[in-house]
């Protein structure tokens, strides 16, 4: 699939910058469309940076008029769970309504493939476990609504304008590139792995586990933790997947294995061995206690499985990645 252009909106945040490399390790070329608000131009080594804001009609169609993009990887977005649910104006502007304009704006100039990040937080609280794509889509939070919303815009425009795409649903998102050139840099940190590290290795920032009374095996909540590095190569094979599809396909990324939040404590204390033992808190508003993936049909259709997804090799990467950040060698 060599020579084909992918511009990456939001590619100079954790997980669009992973792909941006897997991208351009795959033959593609690689443009980066990002506003830098909570993403970092140093991530982005595998090709140009736009700077520019997904709600910004005229900067959206410059980039296409240069990069003539074959496909767009929507990456561009607010991830927050609780801060969704304290200013949800800003990601139904910024998810939603930046996802509104990017659409508008592909099909303006012609450009009709995409592929999307949607979230399992589209599930809000699941009836069963494992999740699969037919589990109904009832988010308890704005972030998973804002999301929902894309993914409902995607499947309409689909139909009425030919524009083909993929949402993939991860799960969460962890650790970092396995040969250490980028890694996750969120500011503020709100994510279980790095925080959990950070408080394995200081006094000063001991980790919080929210929520021990949750109906799970140990009363913390359980999470499907997905590695970046194999989300990323979900990516490339969705990309050269829905190149020749048409319609609106969604997938699930995950493991199928739920951790609990205790379980990577632990995990975190035995690989740092350095023991500050979490406390224990009250939950996070909008946290539902337990998601877990059925990824079978991104398996069965794109051929994806997971490789580096153990907690032991999420925790690792992360802990590479944590070590060069602290001396002053990363982003
Ligand atoms: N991290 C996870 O566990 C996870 C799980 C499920 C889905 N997702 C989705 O994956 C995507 C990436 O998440 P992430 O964890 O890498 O987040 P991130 O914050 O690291 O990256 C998002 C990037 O988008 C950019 N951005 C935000 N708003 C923009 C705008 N209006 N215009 C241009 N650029 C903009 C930011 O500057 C940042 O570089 C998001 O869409 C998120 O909803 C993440
Ligand atoms: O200091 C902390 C941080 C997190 N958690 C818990 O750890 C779990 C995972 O939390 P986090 O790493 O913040 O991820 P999520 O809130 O699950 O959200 C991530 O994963 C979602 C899919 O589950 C994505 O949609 C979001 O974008 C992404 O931020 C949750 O139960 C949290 O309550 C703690 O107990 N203590």
């Amino acid at each position: 699939m060599s020579g084909r252009t992918i511009l990456v909106t939001g590619g100079a945040g954790y997980v669009g910058s992973h792909c941006c490399k897997a991208f351009a390790r795959a033959g593609w070329n690689v443009v980066t469309f990002d506003n830098l608000s909570r993403g970092h131009a140093e991530a982005v080594k595998w090709g140009p940076l736009i700077v520019g804001d997904i709600l910004d009609a005229s900067a959206l169609d410059q980039a296409f008029a240069r990069h003539r993009p074959d496909l767009i990887g929507h990456f561009a977005a607010f991830a927050y769970v609780e801060e969704s649910v304290e200013q949800p104006e800003i990601y139904y502007r910024n998810n939603s309504i930046g996802s509104f304009t990017l659409l508008d704006r592909m099909r303006a100039a012609g450009v009709s493939k995409l592929i999307f990040s949607s979230t399992c937080a589209t599930y809000g609280v699941p009836e069963q476990v494992p999740i699969d794509e037919d589990h109904r889509q009832w988010p308890i939070n704005p972030y998973g609504w804002s999301k929902l919303m894309v993914e409902r815009m995607l499947a309409d425009y689909a139909v009425a304008h030919g524009l083909d795409s993929v949402a993939l649903r991860y799960f969460n998102a962890a650790g970092c590139d396995t040969e250490g050139e980028i890694g996750e840099c969120h500011e503020p940190e709100t994510h279980a792995i790095p925080l959990a590290i950070a408080g394995a290795l200081s006094r000063e920032q001991p980790f919080t586990v929210f929520g021990s009374d949750f109906d799970t095996r140990d009363g913390s909540a359980v999470r499907d933790y997905i590695h970046v590095g194999d989300l990323a190569a979900a990516h490339v094979l969705a990309g050269e997947w829905i190149m020749d599809r048409r319609g609106f396909h969604p997938f699930n990324l995950g493991t199928g294995q739920g951790t609990t939040v205790l379980e990577i404590a632990r995990a975190v204390a035995r690989i740092c061995e350095a023991e500050h033992p979490p406390r224990i808190g009250p939950r996070r508003a909008g946290d539902p206690p337990m998601l877990i993936a059925d990824a079978a049909k991104a398996r069965r259709e794109l051929g994806w499985k997971p490789a580096i997804s153990d907690i032991d090799t999420i925790v690792r990467t992360a802990l590479a990645w944590h070590r060069l950040s602290a001396a002053g060698a990363a982003l």
